[in-house]
């Protein structure tokens, strides 16, 4: 967190008919609207090739927040403030227009000159939209401007710095807000606060305590119409270079020394620094792949992967992956980090698990009737909640001592919800908080990493499809663990 600044300013959103802004962005801007935690200061220009006007525009807007509309619940004023600019990110008249109606609300909305772009469109164009909206004045000198930057930022290295040179050619690094939108969700801020606000967990958060860690996102989707994008992707790039390895450093950072943007970042870009790298000819021993076969999710058959698109048919990308990450630095010293996603698997859900070793002998447990390890189970969704595993007294025959849980659910409060990732990501950024965005050293560390696992995949052909929709990954899967005497913790009920 950094010195917050008021929420003014004109929000231009390149890519505003698409499904992102559809889906996520405008029901994102609702909420902070009716939260109040934005108000008449700011207005919104929607900017693409279909030639709306702003009242079709107005219109879209409307069928975009319609589930978040109470019955008696008036959204003109809302809508009041969105404005259509007919925009082709390749033809530089448009930005000369776009530039009119920036000046004219600027005024009309008393926005002391701030200006957020947020670049919701295809990857290949950020490069462009950045380097023109500099060059056609766009970016103003009286108040601040931001740049948002959608995912994936890059395909390889390689290609994030050519993006990233690009874009710093046009904005300065504190100017530009990469988005992770696993930063925005709840409990993954939380993980912040339940390390370094909790005596019971700091103190025992390094390699003398803790076993392992496992942060899981599953997915029970397929790949729908993403296909043509994920399939030049896999899992590796769409989710472990960014979501995964985020989470990851979270857990893994040494405490900042204040909560200020610069310095929780130089505590993440340590860790990425710090994980090991995997030499591609070793890929085997640390990181496994998948591929959905046909399979049943809730009593539904479904199709492989390969099934769902004839263009998908004979592909080599990876739709699992699970991997384990060792970060070498004196805390966590032969801690192993293990990390899974997927596509087609049991259930969607996103969940940490810290185990923490046992004790050194064994009172109340004899070998049949093992005692359990503490465990410390951080559930970022579909619940949002943190529950911890101990041993307690047992009243059952035979036994001395039980595992137990003690949770507390966040989203099960009566009337409590919790905030949309992009809500509070947009509501940051305007805010001027980069914290939870990420730094272009962390993307490049990152994509240093991934890079080399993948490296390692291409020199050899893998054997596809290997899991059925439905379940949670190859068994070579969780024979990573079982190799190291670990098992992956069940991601329900837990
Ligand atoms: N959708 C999602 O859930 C997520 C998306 N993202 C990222 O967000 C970005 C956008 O994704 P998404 O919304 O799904 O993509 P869409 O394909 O749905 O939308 C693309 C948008 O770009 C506009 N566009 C395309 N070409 C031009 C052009 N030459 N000039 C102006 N506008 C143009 C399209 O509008 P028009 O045709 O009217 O010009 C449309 O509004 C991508 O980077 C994606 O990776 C990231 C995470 C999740
Ligand atoms: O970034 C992405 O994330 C989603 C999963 O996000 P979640 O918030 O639903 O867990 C994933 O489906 C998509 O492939 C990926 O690009």
């Amino acid at each position: 967190m950094t010195k917050q600044q008021e929420p003014r300013a004109l929000i231009v959103i390149f890519g505003a008919t698409g499904d992102l802004a559809m889906r996520k962005l405008y029901p994102s801007i609702f909420n902070l609207c009716r939260n109040g935690q934005i108000d008449e200061n700011v207005a919104i220009i929607g900017a693409a090739r279909k030639p709306w006007n702003h009242m079709e525009f107005r219109q879209r807007v409307l069928e975009s927040i319609s589930n978040n509309l109470e019955s008696d619940e008036s959204p003109n004023a809302f809508l009041s403030r969105f404005y259509y600019q007919q925009v082709d990110v390749t033809d530089e008249a448009s930005y000369k227009e776009l530039h009119h109606l920036v000046i004219d609300l600027e005024e009309k909305y008393d926005t002391d000159g701030n200006r957020m772009f947020y670049l919701a469109m295809a990857p290949e164009f950020f490069g462009m939209i950045a380097q023109r909206i500099d060059r056609f004045g766009l970016k103003n000198s009286d108040g601040w401007t931001r740049l948002v930057i959608e995912k994936p930022f890059g395909h390889d290295l390689a290609s994030a710095q050519k993006l990233n040179n690009e874009v710093r050619e046009a904005f300065d690094e504190d100017q530009i807000y990469r988005i992770d939108h696993y930063l925005g969700k709840e409990m993954v801020q939380n993980i912040e606060v339940i390390r370094f606000a909790n005596g019971i967990f700091g103190h025992l958060w390094n390699n003398q305590f803790i076993s392992n860690i496992q942060i899981t996102s599953s997915e029970s989707l397929g790949v729908e119409e993403r296909f043509h994008f994920y399939n030049q992707s896999g899992a590796a790039r769409d989710m472990v270079q960014n979501h995964m390895l985020q989470m990851l450093a979270l857990l893994a950072m040494e405490p900042p020394i204040t909560l200020d943007t610069d310095e929780v970042r130089s505590e993440k870009i340590k860790v990425f620094r710090a994980m090991r790298r995997i030499k591609p000819d070793k890929v085997d021993e640390y990181f496994v792949r998948g591929q959905y076969d046909r399979g049943e999710i809730n009593g539904k058959q479904v199709v492989s992967y390969q099934e769902e698109h004839e263009d998908l048919k004979g592909s080599n990308t990876e739709t699992f992956v699970a991997g384990k990450i060792y970060i070498d630095n004196y805390r966590w010293a032969g801690v192993p980090f293990y990390i899974r996603t997927g596509k087609r698997m049991a259930e969607k859900a996103a969940k940490i698990v810290v185990e923490f070793k046992n004790m050194p002998m064994n009172l109340y447990y004899d070998e049949k009737d093992k005692q359990q390890p503490n465990l410390l189970v951080i559930n970022v969704q579909p619940e949002e909640g943190v529950t911890l595993h101990l041993n307690a007294k047992s009243n059952k025959p035979g036994t001395q001592a039980e595992p137990i849980k003690l949770s507390y659910l966040y989203n099960h409060k009566s009337g409590m919800r919790s905030p949309e990732a992009y809500e509070k990501l947009l509501l940051d950024c305007m805010l001027g908080d980069a914290t939870n965005f990420t730094h272009w050293d962390e993307v490049a560390l990152s994509w240093a990493f991934i890079d080399s696992v993948i490296e390692g995949w291409k020199r050899k052909k893998p054997n596809f499809p290997n899991y059925k929709a439905g379940t949670m990954g190859p068994d070579a899967a969780h024979e990573l663990l079982e190799k190291d005497g670990f098992h992956w913790w069940p991601i329900k009920d837990i």
